[in-house]
C-alpha cells in the first residue's frame, strides 16, 4: 500500500506520515529533506540557491547528510524552497523517491509532491493543511525547542514566502492532487490529527476496495 501525504510547510503532514507509517507497518520517507541536503549543501559549498548550476552541483549527496541537524533551520528551508523549482533538481531525486515509493509491501511518504508526481496512482492520498498563523506558532515552538533563537515573525514571513514559492513554480508545484482527502488540522491537536488520518485512510481504502 502507498500512502501519499501533501501540504505546505509545517502543517503537521511529516508527524502524520510517520504516525500512518507506524500503524500500517510501513516504511516512511521525508521527502523535504532530499530538497534540504541540496540547499544546504549550496550554502555550505559557499554556493547561491538562486544558481541551478550550484544546485545541481550539490543533487550528489551522501545518506549521512540526511541526519544532518542543520536541515531543520529556516536557512536549510528557504534554500530548499529556491532550490526545488528547477526541474533538473527535481529530475535528479525523482528516481529515488519513485524507488522507495514501489518497494515490494507499499510506502508512505511525505512532501508536496507525493500525489500529482512522486505517486499519482497512490491508495491513498491525504493533502493537510492549517492556517499560516498556526503552521508558524507550530515551526517556531519546534525550532526553539531546538535551542534555536528565531523569532515568530521571521518564521511567518519564511513559511508565506515559501507558501508562494512552491504554489508558484512551474515544475511541480504544490497542489492538492483530485483525488487526495483534505484534512484541515488547524484546530486539531496531534493525537486527533493522526486519528483523522488514519480514518481518511481507511475510507479511501474501503471504497477502493468495494469498487
Ligand atoms: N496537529 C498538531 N497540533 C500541534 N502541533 C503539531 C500538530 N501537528 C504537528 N505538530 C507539531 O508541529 C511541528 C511541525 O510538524 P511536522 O509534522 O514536522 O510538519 P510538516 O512535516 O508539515 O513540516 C512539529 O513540532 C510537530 O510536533
Ligand atoms: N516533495 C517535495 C518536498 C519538499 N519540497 C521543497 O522543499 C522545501 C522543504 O520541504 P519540507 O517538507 O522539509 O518543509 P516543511 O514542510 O517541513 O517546512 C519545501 O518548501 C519545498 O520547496 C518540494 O519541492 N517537494
Amino acid at each position: 500500500m502507498i500512502i501519499a501525504v501533501d501540504g505546505p510547510a509545517a502543517s503537521g503532514k511529516g508527524t502524520i506520515a510517520k504516525a500512518l507509517a507506524r500503524h500500517f507497518g510501513l516504511p516512511h520517507l521525508d521527502t523535504g529533506l532530499l530538497y534540504r541536503a541540496v540547499g544546504l549543501g549550496v550554502l555550505r559549498a559557499g554556493g547561491d540557491p538562486a544558481s541551478p548550476d550550484d544546485a545541481l552541483a550539490a543533487c550528489h549527496f551522501t545518506d549521512d547528510m540526511l541526519d544532518d541537524t542543520g536541515l531543520k533551520s529556516e536557512a536549510a528551508a528557504k534554500a530548499a524552497s529556491q532550490v526545488s523549482a528547477y526541474p533538473e533538481v527535481r529530475a535528479a531525486l525523482l528516481q529515488r523517491q519513485k524507488d522507495f515509493a514501489g518497494q515490494p509491501g507499499g510506502a508512505v511518504l511525505d512532501g508536496r509532491d507525493i500525489g500529482t508526481v512522486i505517486a499519482p496512482h497512490a491508495d491513498a492520498k491525504l493533502f493537510v493543511t492549517a492556517s499560516a498563523e498556526v503552521r508558524a506558532e507550530r515551526r517556531h515552538r519546534e525550532l526553539t525547542g531546538l535551542g534555536l533563537t528565531v523569532h515568530l515573525e521571521a518564521v511567518l514571513h519564511d513559511i508565506r514566502a515559501r507558501d508562494e514559492r512552491d504554489s508558484a513554480r512551474s515544475a511541480a508545484p504544490l497542489r492538492k492532487a483530485e483525488d487526495a482527502a483534505l484534512l484541515d488540522t488547524s484546530d486539531l491537536g496531534i493525537d486527533a490529527a493522526v486519528q483523522r488520518a488514519l480514518a481518511l485512510v481507511e475510507a479511501r481504502i474501503r471504497t477502493a476496495a468495494n469498487d
